[in-house]
């Protein structure tokens, strides 16, 4: 690890972007929140002319229920998403840290949301204005997946229009410190969980099975490389992995985490869920897995059901960040960080340029 590298001399000025999903900031919001996400081409692979009317009846259609599941989040987030501020708690650490790191240096983070405000094109304005010799995009999202640090980086692409020199770090799937704030997390939890028989149940957030397969989307490779190597670090001896958040009508990965949690009941285990997919807490973890799937558990007589919080600013993860950064700043192109893939994965976009388009 290199936080400590010597004093620069030069000074540069250095912008961080940090990529991720964006959520509603309150109840009206929602919907065209929602409106963006079935509008993006990566998300709904149709040509615009049907897919804009396709996402403003998906949006229509959706937005009382999902205005409901933000508003179970309570009245902390104003019946949005509390995304946006457990992101800014991240860049916060990330700044502090990148300041002890790259003391001479001016660096500064900037958070690119691809859905909802801050977007990408205000972020793209705001990085131009600080003017940077040189640019870091890290998505805040461990695995690449074209529908979530592709679609970002095309969009960040198309929108910046300033200096200096970029790098991408495309993912880090086996990055160190992301790895080990997840095994102590997963520790402290089966300590709390005592003598019962629990599984710890990996869940990722899904996506239809034809991008892997058609598509040859990397994700649920990276996913892999995340649980396998947090279930050596964290010496696991019952795990699984499982998809979550399905929507829409095509085949989505599996198994699904409903299907994962009956196979637990079937098993006579408890479950330990670690959110593998997203590195904050949000609509996904609060709702989904504290809510809607802890009572599925309850229901089928899975006890414990417990749930690992998300990295967020765990200090090993935001050291993975600010290495990432430091790292970056020494190459040239689009890399992963990390234990690197070697050519393990197929599709990474440093292997695959396809992918990184
Ligand atoms: C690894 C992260 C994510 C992947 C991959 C991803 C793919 C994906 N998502 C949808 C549809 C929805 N996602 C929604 C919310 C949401 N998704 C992610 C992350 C990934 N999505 C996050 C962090 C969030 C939370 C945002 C928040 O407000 O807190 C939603 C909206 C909420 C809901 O109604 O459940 C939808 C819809 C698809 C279709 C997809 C891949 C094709
Ligand atoms: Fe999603
Ligand atoms: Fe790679």
């Amino acid at each position: 690890m290199s936080h400590h590298a010597a004093p620069s001399p030069v000074g540069r000025r250095i912008a961080v972007v940090l990529f991720n999903l964006g959520g509603p900031d309150d109840q009206a919001t929602v919907k065209p929140f929602l409106f963006n996400l079935f509008n993006d081409p990566a998300i709904i692979g149709l040509p615009g002319l049907f897919r804009t009317p396709l996402a403003n009846l998906i949006s229509s259609r959706r937005e009382a229920s999902a205005q409901a599941n933000y508003a179970l989040m309570g009245t902390d987030y104003n019946g949005g998403s509390p995304l946006l501020p457990e992101t800014r708690k991240q860049t916060d650490a990330l700044d502090a840290r990148l300041a002890e790191a790259l003391p001479g240096d001016t660096v500064r983070s900037f958070i690119a949301m691809r859905y909802w405000h801050p977007l990408t094109e205000e972020a793209a304005t705001d990085v131009a204005a600080f003017a940077p010799d040189e640019i870091v995009v890290l998505p805040l999202y461990p695995q690449f997946s074209t529908t979530t640090t592709r679609s970002s980086l095309r969009a960040w692409n198309k929108a910046y229009r300033g200096p200096g020199r970029s790098r991408v770090v495309c993912c880090y799937p086996q990055a160190d410190g992301w790895v080990e704030a997840q095994a102590q997390l997963i520790r402290k939890g089966l300590a709390e969980i005592g003598d019962h028989p629990v599984r710890v149940l990996f869940s990722a957030h899904g996506i239809p099975e034809k991008l892997v397969t058609k598509d040859g989307d990397p994700y649920q490779e990276q996913v892999e490389a995340t649980v396998a190597a947090v279930a050596v670090r964290a010496g696991l001896k019952d795990h699984a992995l499982c998809y979550q958040s399905r929507v829409g009508p095509l085949k989505w990965l599996g198994p699904s985490t409903p299907e994962a949690i009956d196979q637990a009941a079937e098993d006579k285990v408890g479950v330990l869920i670690v959110p593998i997919a997203f590195v904050s807490e949000h609509i996904e973890t609060l709702v989904e897995l504290d809510q809607e799937y802890a009572e599925l558990a309850e229901e089928k007589g899975v006890h414990p059901y417990v749930r690992v919080p998300a990295v967020g600013t765990a200090e090993p993860f935001i050291a993975t960040l600010s290495d990432a950064v430091v790292d970056a700043l020494g190459r040239d192109g689009i890399r992963p960080y990390g234990p690197g893939c070697q050519g393990r994965w197929k599709a990474c976009p440093c292997q695959n340029p396809r992918m990184a388009a």
